[in-house]
């Protein structure tokens, strides 16, 4: 996988695929449908115009759904969008990362050209909730709380983890229980949004974790170690960052015991990095709100009014959603500034759709890498 320069003509690569191509800086970058093997695959190429080689990147992110062609256009030296044809809009919009930071990040780890498939969201949903604290704490009993009286509100980030399952815990619902070479292959293809060492295993929330949870339209919940708020802090998603703290060490001690969950070794391994945790809640800009966890009811009465506080982005999707719901399938047409013109597929039109549609990307929003939200989508007067 990854760069190299490769044999083959501009001819050669038509034969091939049903291709586009979009000409960003020196390069053209070329993208389209491999019929050649039985798994067909969305293959992207890129041509050096100045030496006129060919690379192969390594593609990171899940791809689009295969249809039979699609349009693309620059949207800036970051990111092309593509719009896939023969599917309804909400499903057609995707952009190909070729120069985001993300791309950058992951450019410089692997030492070779990279570029990364996002799906192209309208609107831009909730900001995600970070939910911090040693262990034993009680983030767990909070959350699930909050998931029982809100079950239409809020969805939990279900994590990766190499540690054993605990009596009465099921694989995808609390964690997804996996080998330690898997999930390390999967952070090396750059599917997480963050990864730690917690207590001896490996923890990570995939970025599928959140966004699965996002695109239903609920607000996603993380409960996760400081270093991985640190690194969630530290990436595109814009979420909000919550410390629960004991009332003091000694009542830690006790939950944790209580609990019956870990061995001897396990809990004065945990109540070790608690320490190290409680002293990290107060890194300036790393958290937005600290909770203790004294009265259990208090607590969650105090997270609610907390989360009810931010939430000033909620409904503000709905001006947006009702064209991205068109069934119909949209081709591009051109691009002003940082709208651009969509116009029914021919077929469409025959079959009533008439509206032209001008898709927004000025207000593009974080999301974690997998998914640019902030699409805005308005119709324009029949032509
Ligand atoms: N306010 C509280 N008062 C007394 N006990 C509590 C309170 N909150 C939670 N507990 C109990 O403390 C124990 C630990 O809680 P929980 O498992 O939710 O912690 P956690 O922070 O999720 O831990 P971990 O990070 O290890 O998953 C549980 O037995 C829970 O019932
Ligand atoms: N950085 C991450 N930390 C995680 C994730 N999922 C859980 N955790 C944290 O691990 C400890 C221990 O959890 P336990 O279930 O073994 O008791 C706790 O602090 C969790 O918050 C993750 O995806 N990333």
């Amino acid at each position: 996988m990854g760069e190299e320069a490769v044999e083959f003509s501009v001819e050669k690569v038509a034969e091939d695929c049903k291709q586009s191509t979009v000409d960003v800086g020196d390069r053209t970058y070329v993208i389209g449908r491999s019929d050649d093997d039985s798994k067909s695959s969305i293959i992207i190429k890129i041509l050096e115009k100045l030496t006129q080689t060919w690379v192969v990147p390594t593609v990171l992110g899940t791809q689009p759904t295969l249809t039979e062609s699609q349009s693309a256009i620059p949207v800036n030296d970051e990111k092309i969008l593509i719009i896939e044809k023969g599917v309804p809009l909400n499903e057609s919009i995707w952009f190909l990362e070729i120069d985001t930071p993300f791309v950058k990040q992951q450019r410089k780890i692997k030492g070779t050209e990279v570029v990364s498939w996002s799906k192209g969201v309208i609107g831009v949903g909730q900001k995600p909730v970070v939910i911090s604290g040693p262990s034993g704490v009680g983030k767990g009993t909070l959350i699930a709380k909050l998931m029982k009286d809100y079950p239409s509100k809020f969805g939990f980030s279900v994590s990766h983890t190499t540690r054993s399952p605990r009596e009465k815990e099921i694989d995808g619902v609390h964690y997804h229980f996996t080998e330690r070479s898997k999930i390390e292959k999967d952070i090396s293809e750059g599917k997480f949004l963050e990864f730690a060492h917690v207590h001896g295993n490996i923890y990570g929330t995939s970025i599928e974790a959140v966004e699965s949870v996002t695109d239903e339209g609920k607000r996603c919940i993380l409960d996760i170690d400081v270093q991985g708020a640190r690194s969630v802090r530290a990436s595109s998603l814009e979420a909000i960052f919550i410390f629960v703290c004991p009332p003091s060490f000694e009542e830690l001690e006790k939950r944790l015991r209580a609990r019956g969950t870990e061995t001897e070794e396990q809990i004065q391994k945990r109540l070790r990095n608690a320490r190290a945790e409680l002293d990290q809640s107060n890194s300036p800009g790393l958290f937005d709100h600290l909770l203790v966890n004294d009265d259990l009811e208090t607590c969650y009465e105090n997270l609610k009014q907390l989360l009810s506080l931010d939430d000033d982005q909620e409904d503000s999707d709905d001006l947006f959603i009702k064209d991205g719901k068109q069934t119909a399938s949209f081709c591009i047409v051109s691009k002003h500034d940082s709208e651009i013109l969509l116009q029914p597929e021919p077929n469409e039109a025959k079959n009533g759709a008439t509206s032209l549609l001008a898709l927004d990307l000025s207000s593009l929003s974080g999301g974690a890498p997998g998914r640019t939200r902030g699409l805005k989508i308005r119709s324009i007067n029949s032509f």
